[in-house]
């Protein structure tokens, strides 16, 4: 029977209502769901290993006849049948659990064909997991495949999905391939086959190979289709005083990256189009006054702004900044975040909808649909990672085709740039401004504890600022919330009695965070005791030495950042990454962060240990747009998959199966 790929799992033989939701729990409601609900690994039992090569733990495939048998129990009581066997890949005793009478069929010289892992102690005996018996030893061939392993759950086998996902196959229709012609990929219809069913490790490369160039593919022309619509929007003015005054009172000169970003945004948005531009920078490149003179632009041309940043902490410094840098301009700057009281809140909506605000910063309260501009023509996004494709347009469609420039300070490997952002023109900021230092990063066990203290002591007479950012503890805000709470009253009471300490913690209301960030931005603490809060873009260029307790729990990208609060001034600066793990992995990450301050290099390996490393290298997520593909292992095939966007587009008509594909693709991304 032929079938649809729209069609729901319940057109399948054996697939009722009770079978339907158990796919439901996967996310498999239709027969492409189904198709596209690859194996997450494949056990290859083509290989016929002799049993001297086995390791330990692994399973392995052995064909071989029954030489004896016995029955015993395990010191719990558990029955067991164990039988020695001998084959062409040698002997080996093999033990079944839990198979009561098995012993009667493994008659002496049977042959058969079975699965099992090598026991851990001895390597030449397997716990079998799966067997058959056979009429002849040659006939094991025929079991020696590569099995796929799915992706379960409750009351749903990966048997059952391996029968579900047969059925599909044998009964889809002809389909045209995605491919254009003269491409040497496997065609998409026949890669499913290859995945589900691989005859062999070459086949399901290439199969593999082709599915991922296509997911990469998808998203390129996902990207393209949201970019290429740009709306017509605000034409900005080419020159205004308000940014020629602003640029220059700056107390010092734009870099050359600034520069050339400060160009490129401002000729976007001069143009009567949209800007959708990306400003990826590392950590204190610079990227806020790129931003603030984007968002001048507007005003100047009598509009309105907003700037979205990650958290309230950030919010309120931006506020702080611009209040002062503004002060002389008649610009009125305001904050719009959670916690502003209700009567605040509404006298702010009404002067932003009035136009009375001219700049708004804020945080997700800026997404909420009673938040209504008079006339929005820039929106500057902060995005860290933290805000979704959905949300970017809860955002823009407050305004008339605003101007759009999202910035980001973990720098993103370019293969994923272009296939994430790319909708979005890219501007990078490499250099970093004149005068800075490299951050010294040593990586120290907690002995060493007193020594640190001396240093903090020496640099903070000469006037320098500490950042000690707590141990992270498993997911727990109130255990993270204690930890800081005992550090700080340690260090403030017995270890720096003579110095001023603040304490900075996620619970605090966002007034109180933001009146001790001051102080510190003040001088009048020298030192902040502070749980993760500090973590992205705060700015105090006199905070030279940050020391990160537990350094080992954290990732890569986070340690980046939070090493990124210091050096943002001319004075040499120091970060210490406490950590007594002394795994190799937990070593050689800490090790990374010590020999490199390049915040691409640090994302690209972070992004790589985060892979699974299974069987075939295969990986189940990424951004949840990847299902196959590695952005950073599959770099080549993004390529691969640019130019086939192209020659795709060029071609007069859509293969079905494409635009199948692509519903898909919208389905997921804006969900
Ligand atoms: N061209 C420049 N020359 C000297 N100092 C600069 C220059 N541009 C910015 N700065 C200063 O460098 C510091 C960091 O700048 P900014 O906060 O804009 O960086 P950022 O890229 O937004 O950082 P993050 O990603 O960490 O938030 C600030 O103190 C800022 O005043």
């Amino acid at each position: 029977m032929t079938r649809l790929l729209t069609d729901p799992v319940t057109v399948l033989k054996g697939v009722g209502s009770k079978r339907a939701s158990q796919f439901g729990i996967l996310g498999i409601r239709t027969l492409f769901d189904l198709v596209q609900h690859y194996p997450f690994r494949y056990d290859d039992y083509t290989e016929v290993k002799p049993v001297g090569t086995w390791i330990d733990g692994e399973t392995v495939a052995y064909a071989g006849r029954v030489v004896s048998v016995e029955n015993a129990r395990t010191r719990t009581g558990k029955s067991l049948v164990k039988a020695l066997l001998e084959g062409p890949q040698g002997e080996v005793v093999a033990t079944w659990f839990g198979r009561w009478q098995l012993d009667r069929q493994l008659s002496h010289g049977r042959p058969l064909f079975c699965v099992g892992r090598v026991n851990a102690r001895f390597s030449r005996e397997i716990v079998v997991t799966r067997h058959v018996f056979l009429k002849d030893l040659a006939e094991a061939d025929q079991y020696r495949r590569i099995e796929p392993v799915y992706a379960t759950t409750e009351g749903l086998s990966g048997k059952v999905i391996q029968d579900a996902v047969s059925q599909v196959l044998a009964g889809l229709p002809l389909m045209k391939d995605i491919w254009p012609q003269g491409t040497s990929l496997c065609p998409i219809p026949k890669a499913w086959q290859l995945v589900h069913q691989p005859p062999s490790r070459a086949a399901l490369d290439e199969a593999l190979k082709a599915l991922k160039t296509l997911e990469f593919m998808l998203l390129i022309l996902w990207a393209q289709e949201r970019g290429g619509d740009r709306q017509r929007g605000v034409a900005h003015p080419v020159a205004d005083d308000l940014t020629r005054g602003y640029l220059a009172a700056l107390p010092y000169e734009l870099t050359v990256d600034q520069k050339k970003a400060v160009d490129a945004i401002w000729a976007d948005m001069a143009s009567p189009y949209q800007m959708h531009r990306l400003l990826q920078g590392d950590v204190g490149s610079g990227k806020t006054t790129v931003a603030i003179l984007a968002l001048l632009r507007a005003v100047a041309g009598g509009h309105q702004g907003a700037l979205m940043a990650p958290t309230e902490i950030l919010a309120t410094q931006h506020e702080l900044t611009m209040k002062e840098d503004l002060a002389r301009y008649d610009i009125r700057v305001e904050t719009l975040t959670g916690s502003l009281s209700p009567k605040v809140r509404q006298e702010r909506l009404a002067d932003l909808a009035a136009g009375d605000i001219d700049l708004v910063i804020g945080t997700h309260a800026l997404f909420e649909p009673d938040v209504v501009f008079k006339d929005l023509s820039c929106v500057v996004i902060d995005e860290q990672h933290r805000f979704g494709v959905r949300q970017r347009q809860l955002l823009t469609e407050k305004g008339l085709h605003p101007d759009l420039l999202v910035m980001t300070a973990t720098p993103i490997p370019r293969s994923l740039a272009l296939t994430v952002y790319g909708d979005l023109d890219l501007t990078l900021i490499q250099s970093m401004p004149p005068g800075r230092q490299p951050i010294k990063t040593y990586v120290m066990g907690s002995h060493k504890r007193e020594g640190l203290y001396d240093f903090l002591r020496t640099h903070m007479v000469a006037g320098e600022r500490v950042y000690m950012v707590c141990p992270l503890v498993e997911e727990s805000e109130k255990l993270d919330l204690q930890n800081a709470e005992s550090l700080y009253s340690h260090l403030a009471e017995t270890v720096f009695p003579d110095f001023s300490i603040g304490l900075l913690h996620g619970r605090m209301k966002a007034t109180d965070k933001a009146a001790v960030m001051a102080d510190f931005a003040a001088g009048q603490l020298q030192m902040v005791v502070s749980t993760t809060v500090i973590e992205v873009g705060v700015n105090v260029p006199e905070a030279t030495i940050m020391v990160i307790e537990n350094a080992d729990r954290f990732g890569l990208a986070q340690l980046h950042q939070l090493r990124g609060r210091v050096g943002r001034g001319s004075s040499q600066s120091y970060c210490f990454l406490v950590s007594d793990n002394r795994g190799p992995e937990a070593r050689a990450r800490l090790e990374l962060m010590s020999r490199t301050s390049d915040g691409f290099e640090i994302a690209e390996a972070d992004l790589a240990q985060r892979g699974p490393g299974e069987l075939l290298g295969l990986r189940q997520s990424g951004q949840g747009v990847f299902r196959l593909a590695d952005p950073v292992r599959d770099q080549a095939l993004v390529l691969v998959a640019r130019d086939l966007a192209k020659a795709v587009q060029a071609r007069d008509e859509v293969p079905p199966l494409l635009t199948a594909y692509m519903n898909d693709m919208r389905r997921r991304m804006m969900s």
